[in-house]
Order: C-alpha cells, then sequence, then structure tokens
C-alpha cells in the first residue's frame, strides 16, 4: 500500500478520537518492505484515567440500554464495517503483512463475530427458582460483570479485537481495549464503525507502553474483568496481576496444534486443506496446524504432497496480485522463526523447504516442513508462529495421542481419518480445546474457542464466551406481610 493512504489512527477516549498525550511513540512498520508507514502518538497516564473515568459511568448508562436495543445497534455496527471490509482490509495488509484477501475474510470474520453476539444479546436470561415459601421469590439473575479492559494482538487485530468487543458490548459492559501498537489502524477503523451506533465512552480504544497500560488498567478499581490474547509469559503476568486484585481475566496463550493423520486418510486432500491454513497469516494463528504425526505407511507420500504444495504458494507483498503468502509481521518474527529452523535443524531435523524464493526486503520467511524432527528439538516444543511445520511418523494411535499430547498447550487439533473408532478414542484423549475431524472449523463464532493446559483459561465466543462477561446474582425475595394483604 502507498505510505500516504496510510494514517496512524488517534485514540479514542471519552467519545473523543484525540492523539495520545504520552511521550512515547510507536513506528508502524510496512512488514513487506521494513519501511515505516507512520508514528502512533502512545497514551499517557493522564489519557488512562481519563478512560477510566469514563468507563463507570458509560457502564451505567449501556446495561441500561434494553438488549433488544443493543442487538440493533450492534448490528448496524457490524453493517458499516462489511460496508468498509475493503478499506480496512487496506490497512490491515499494510501494516500487518498478510494478503488482501486473508485481510478481507477477517474483516468479514470480525463482523460475524460481533454480529453473532449482538444476536445473543437478546438471549441472555436467567432463571426463577421454586420458592421455598408460597409468599417468597427466588431469582437467578445474569448481570454485566461492569468496565472490561482487553489486550488484543497483532496476528488477527480485528477478529481477535472483535471476540472481546462483541462479547463485552453485548453482554451490556463498558469496554476499554489496548489494541496492538503494531496494528493499529485495522483496529481503530472497525472501532469508529461501532462506536458511532454507542453512547460515549462505552467502547474505547488506547495504544501505550503495553505494561504501563495493563498496570494502570488492572489496578484500577472500576474494572472489573479482563481478556487478554497472547503470549505465555504475558497472560502469566497478566493473570498474577488480575488474581492480586482478584479480577477475573479470560486468557487465549497460543497452541502448538497437532494433527493426526491416519492411515486410512487420502493424502492428497489432507494436504490440500492444510496446507493453506498452516501457511494462512505466514503461519501466525494460535490454531495453526503445526505438529504432523502420520501413519508411517503414509509418511514418505505425505512428506511429498505438502512439500509440493507449500513449495508452490506464491510469497510476495499482500498487496500484490495472487499473493498466496505474505511476510512476518515484525523483524523480530522473522529473527524467531530463522532461529527455531537452525537449532531444530542442529538437533537433527530435516529441513524441507525451496531456498532462495522469497523477495529479500521486508520479513520474508519460506514455507518450511522439518521431517524426521526429535522430539526435544525446539520446533515440536516452541509455537512456531511461523510458516514452519514439523513431520513424524507413528506406528500406533496410541502413540499418536501421546506424541499429540506431549505438549505444554493444547488448543487446537485436527484429525484424519474415516475410522468411527478412531474419531471417537481421538476426541475423548485428544488435549485440545477445539478438534476438527476432517477439516479445519476449530473457530467459529457460535462455538466457545478457547484452550487447555497453558493455552489459556476459559473461552472466547459462543455462549461461553459471552458468559465470561456476566456475573450470575441470586434474589431471593420475600414479599413484604402489607403487600401480601392488599393483594
Ligand atoms: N494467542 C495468540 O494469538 C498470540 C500469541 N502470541 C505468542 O507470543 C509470541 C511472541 O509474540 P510477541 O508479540 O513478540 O510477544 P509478546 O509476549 O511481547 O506480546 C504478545 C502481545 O502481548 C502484548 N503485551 C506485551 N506485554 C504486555 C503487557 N505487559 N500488558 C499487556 N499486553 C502486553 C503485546 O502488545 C502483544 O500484543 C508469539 O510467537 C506467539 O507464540 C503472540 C500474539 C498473539
Ligand atoms: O490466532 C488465533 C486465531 C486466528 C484466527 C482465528 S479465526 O479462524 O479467524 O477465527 C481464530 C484465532
Amino acid at each position: 500500500m502507498s505510505v500516504a493512504i496510510y494514517r496512524c489512527p488517534e485514540l479514542l477516549v471519552a467519545g473523543r478520537w484525540r492523539a495520545g498525550r504520552g511521550e512515547g511513540r510507536h513506528v508502524v512498520v510496512d512488514p513487506a518492505t521494513a519501511e515505516p508507514l507512520g508514528e502512533l502518538r502512545l497514551a499517557s497516564r493522564a489519557d488512562l484515567q481519563e478512560a477510566l473515568d469514563c468507563a463507570g459511568p458509560a457502564f451505567e448508562a449501556w446495561k441500561a440500554v434494553p438488549a433488544h436495543e443493543r442487538c440493533a445497534r450492534l448490528e448496524r455496527g457490524v453493517a458499516r464495517l462489511r460496508a468498509r471490509a475493503d478499506d480496512i482490509a487496506a490497512l490491515l495488509t499494510a501494516e500487518q503483512g498478510k494478503p488482501l484477501a486473508e485481510a478481507r475474510a477477517e474483516c468479514l470474520m470480525a463482523a460475524d463475530l460481533i454480529k453473532w453476539y449482538a444476536e445473543e444479546a437478546r438471549r441472555v436470561h436467567g432463571r426463577v427458582l421454586p420458592a421455598r415459601s408460597a409468599d417468597a421469590r427466588m431469582d437467578v439473575l445474569k448481570v454485566p460483570a461492569g468496565p472490561v479492559a482487553a489486550f488484543s494482538p497483532w496476528n488477527f487485530p480485528l477478529v481477535l479485537s472483535a471476540r472481546k468487543i462483541g462479547g463485552a458490548l453485548a453482554a451490556g459492559c463498558s469496554i476499554i481495549l489496548k489494541a496492538a501498537e503494531e496494528t493499529p489502524a485495522s483496529v481503530a477503523a472497525m472501532v469508529a464503525c461501532l462506536a458511532e451506533e454507542l453512547p460515549e465512552g462505552v467502547l474505547q480504544l488506547v495504544y501505550g507502553v503495553p505494561a504501563e497500560v495493563s498496570t494502570a488498567l488492572i489496578e484500577s478499581p472500576v474494572i472489573r474483568k479482563l481478556s487478554f490474547t497472547g503470549s505465555v509469559p504475558v497472560g502469566r503476568h497478566l493473570a498474577q496481576m488480575a488474581a492480586a486484585q482478584l479480577k477475573r481475566i479470560t486468557l487465549e496463550l497460543g497452541g502448538h496444534a497437532p494433527v493426526i493423520v491416519c492411515e486410512d486418510a487420502d493424502i492428497e486432500s489432507t494436504v490440500a486443506l492444510m496446507v493453506p491454513h498452516k501457511f494462512r497469516n505466514a503461519g501466525q494463528a494460535c490454531l495453526a496446524p503445526t505438529r504432523f504425526f502420520v501413519a508411517r505407511s503414509r509418511y514418505a507420500d505425505f512428506l511429498e504432497a505438502f512439500q509440493a504444495a507449500a513449495d508452490d504458494l506464491r510469497i510476495g507483498p499482500g498487496d500484490a496480485p495472487g499473493t498466496q503468502m505474505g511476510p512476518l509481521a515484525q523483524a523480530r518474527r522473522l529473527h524467531a522463526v530463522q532461529d527455531l529452523v537452525a537449532r531444530s535443524a542442529a538437533c537433527g531435523a530435516r529441513v524441507l523447504t525451496r531456498a532462495g524464493r522469497v523477495p529479500e526486503a521486508g520479513y520474508f520467511a519460506a514455507p518450511t516442513l522439518l521431517a524426521d524432527v526429535p522430539l526435544d528439538a525446539p520446533a515440536m516444543v516452541e509455537e512456531p508462529f511461523g510458516p514452519v511445520a514439523c513431520a513424524l511418523p507413528f506406528d500406533s494411535l496410541d502413540e499418536a495421542i501421546a506424541l499429540a499430547n506431549r505438549s505444554d498447550y493444547g488448543l487446537a487439533g485436527y484429525l484424519f481419518t474415516d475410522s468411527a473408532r478412531t474419531i471417537q478414542a481421538v476426541s475423548q484423549r485428544l488435549e485440545v480445546g477445539s478438534l476438527a475431524i476432517n477439516g479445519i472449523g476449530v473457530s467459529v463464532p457460535e462455538a466457545p474457542f478457547g484452550g487447555l493446559k497453558a493455552s489459556g483459561w476459559g473461552s472466547e465466543s459462543g455462549i461461553e464466551g459471552m458468559e465470561a462477561f456476566l456475573e450470575t446474582r441470586f434474589t431471593h425475595y420475600s414479599v413484604p406481610k402489607d403487600a401480601r394483604r392488599q393483594a
């Protein structure tokens, strides 16, 4: 994208778009060229305090808006988001690097997520329990949790922000979102679509020094609920801060998804599904299929087909026609991926990749398959968060399941087989929050998405995702004697 049409956004605080007043600036870079796109002015402590001062009254006002009206307002915002999908996709590609078609699909997925939450707002309900006496009433109510602080990352800035914004607003909460400084303009454009329909301060957007922002928001008594998507170390740190404040936190911390390819799987169609899914967003996805465990009799065929399909991918700038895989989002990701491959090769992994095929400028890495990867090699243990897949053969289903579960992560998993017995065994024993069988559908708006083990706490999307922004309240109502007499 031309630098001329990219503009770093301002913060949205107390209903006004204005530049951050902090001293810090973040230089936003085009990952396809490594050239700067603009300078983002970061929030000061006073900016954050202003957002916090507004979030409490905004919450009181928003929770009083009937659910049908909340739904209607969100749906109007979603319509605007859909109408602006092309413009927002261009911003996303410029600052994040993913191909335009993926950026547009992400924008529409974000719209779908918010639309689903908006509809769900009308279905939040409590229950009436049988009272223990005739003159009493016992109600269980679902009430919005309060002002939310949410932190979203740079890999899927729209989708991963939409999960938090949609759930919070539909539940009746106000929200202060700190989105990633690396990808600020696409999220600001989405927020602008929604904020037009909302009372002042219900949805606020800040950018800042991440640790300063999270400390200020988490420690403020105004904030009642937290939600974070990002790395395990940062998630652990925020969880500790949340615990000190006794605040609820939802954490989505990534994965290292296993793929079990059984003897009866069709290798051609498995590879046709897995290669685009693996290399979507240059592999920078928490649900990316990464550790391929393949029945030994099919292993050689699998390696050959996977490598051929990966080598065929057209790599280039996200806005170039026909690009199928863009650059990594930052220089630090490129270095991390190169380092992971080198360390894994040093441990004995075979590196299968077509060298010398990526553009020289920018943060491009070639799609890489690591074969025969030793179990203690770094790529088997660490989330690559890049275009790197590992493969290893297995001899029995028990072995495949044990290999798959040999990870601290437990987010998404994939299985390819036609056997009902295998499907049942893997469904019961694979330690993942989301399992796709003969497909890739681990994340849809109406289903919960969340991880086991180090992959996080709680779920986003689905009714479980909505629940995360609600509190449960019990009311035991004894009808006063006077009122009983009047009745
Ligand atoms: N689950 C997911 O979708 C994501 C997972 N990751 C994981 O993190 C790894 C490293 O990515 P980096 O961006 O270099 O990691 P990082 O750990 O520095 O940052 C991850 C995210 O957390 C935010 N962050 C950092 N410190 C924070 C703080 N004190 N308070 C609030 N937010 C804070 C950052 O702005 C970023 O969006 C990736 O390789 C991947 O494994 C990263 C982004 C998204
Ligand atoms: O990185 C996490 C992630 C990425 C993409 C999606 S979705 O497929 O667009 O829903 C979900 C989670």
